[in-house]
């Protein structure tokens, strides 16, 4: 194979909590106020990235952020001392040192979106991070994420870097969990595909009522310009109205593609049946068969999808042409979602093997495996301009276990958010991290 697929999983940080604030994603709200174990979220998280570079994929590690954001709370008029600044937001806005302490980062497929050199006009690998405009505690989150993307893809030969588009409602971008690519090789060209939510600047198409579509057409329109892509090889799709206000607050939540594979829910998109064929149309253009395979509203239903995260998989192709589907326990823990998974590997089709990870402190926020990790697709060559310190391996895996047994606390509940230690923690923990992956200052504590 001269090709890789790249999964960049995101570190959970040692703020790891459960504060409700994400409107619209019913894990997070629904579980506003439970105790999180964060040594146990990022065990969890390295368990899945090891177990998947033991399988031969390519794995990297991308690091948390420094919170609570000082520098956030500080915009917003808590003064004084970094522990005052604390102290003043715990009393007057607990609910905003909340959002500016939430490890929410660990979901690296909403880190930024990125298009594979075959598919831009340059030949470069185009980074743009998602400004994730529609919840303060994440849209606090690009300007560093930014800066972690540019350590690690440094070559300016193989890769470029985009800001963020405009932080504005017309222009909100949550990355790729609303991205997938098809293709019939890693570093051919293929076929980019956008789902958003909604058109900011046309009002006749429907919206969802009850929940906010967080992406816009509008957004999803600039990143291809950005990222030099080809009008015949991108397909913009609006997501299921109906299905956002059940709770698919990212198309990753309904649907996975990889390769030529799309493994969605009949309710996955407005006029389904065309964006089909017209991925299959501009795939077959690029020389790749595509296959769909929709799971009917009758064996899985859209609650159960969301509830068991089915969707929210991963698909990785293995040396054999086949491919596994990364599946969270939750997903063999609803019988009908379980029977599927087993039919739909035994049926003779590219999905062939299941393997479950024990997501659970992620997936309470609303986090599965998909969640947690962002795509690269590269050539060897562009493999090897990596910054090789993010590279998952056997001893980093150790490392990096040491470095969250010795830093992490392993429960956290609001109250604790208001300790002015925990940013003491978070900066020491993240400031030898920084040393271990190999990223220099990419902090706000480092580069002030
Ligand atoms: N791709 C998965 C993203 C999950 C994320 N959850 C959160 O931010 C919940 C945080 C909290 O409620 O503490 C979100 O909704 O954007």
């Amino acid at each position: 194979m001269t090709a890789f697929e790249a999964n960049f999983d995101g570190l959970v940080g040692p703020t790891h909590n459960y504060a409700g604030l994400s409107f619209g994603n019913v894990a997070s709200t629904g579980n506003q106020n439970a105790v999180a174990n964060p040594r146990l979220a990022a065990l969890q998280g390295l368990a899945k990235m090891k177990a998947l570079h033991d399988a031969g994929f390519k794995q990297g590690v991308l690091a948390p952020h420094e919170r609570p954001s000082v520098a956030s709370l500080r915009q917003l008029g808590f003064g004084g001392s970094d522990a005052q600044v604390i102290a003043r937001a715990a009393k007057e806005a607990p609910a905003i040192l909340a959002a500016s302490s939430s490890a929410s980062t660990m979901w690296t497929a909403n880190a930024a979106t990125v298009s594979p050199g075959a598919d831009t006009a340059d030949g470069r690998i185009h980074f743009t991070p998602a400004n994730l405009n529609n919840k303060f505690h994440r849209a606090i989150e690009h300007p560093t994420t930014g800066r972690i993307l540019q350590a690690m893809f440094r070559d300016e030969g193989c890769f470029a870097h985009h800001p963020a588009l405009p932080a504005q409602m017309h222009f909100g971008d949550e990355g790729a969990a609303n991205h997938t690519r098809f293709c019939a090789a890693y570093d051919s060209p293929g076929v980019e595909f956008f789902v958003y939510g909604q058109s900011a600047f046309d009002s006749r198409p429907p919206k969802p009522s009850r929940f906010p579509a967080r992406q816009t057409l509008e957004a999803s329109q600039a990143i291809a310009r950005l990222h030099g892509l080809r009008e015949e090889a991108v397909v913009f799709a609006q997501q299921d109205p109906e299905t956002i206000d059940k709770g698919v607050f990212h198309n990753d939540v309904i649907s996975v593609g990889n390769a030529n594979v799309l493994f969605h829910h009949e309710k996955s998109f407005l006029n389904q049946a065309e964006v089909l064929a017209e991925i299959a149309r501009k795939l077959s253009a690029v020389g790749a068969q595509l296959v769909a395979i929709e799971v009917p509203e009758r064996e899985v239903s859209v609650e159960q999808a969301v509830k068991s995260y089915l969707f929210n998989s991963q698909l990785l192709s293995k040396a054999d042409g086949k491919q596994i589907i990364v599946v969270p326990e939750e997903s063999r823990h609803i019988e009908p979602v379980w029977a599927y998974l087993n039919r739909l590997t035994g049926s003779g089709g590219p999905i062939d093997e299941v393997r479950v990870f024990d997501l659970k402190q992620s997936m309470q926020n609303g986090g599965g495996p998909a969640c947690l990790r962002l795509r690269v697709a590269m050539s060897a060559r562009e493999l090897a301009a990596v910054n090789q310190g993010v590279m998952m391996s056997e001893e980093l895996f150790a490392t990096l276990n040491a470095w969250v047994n010795k830093h992490y606390r392993d429960r956290l509940d609001a109250a604790d958010l208001a300790d002015p230690h925990l940013l003491d923690e978070c900066r020491t923990a993240l400031d030898q991290l920084t040393q271990i992956l190999q990223l220099g200052s990419v902090y706000p504590f480092q580069l002030a």
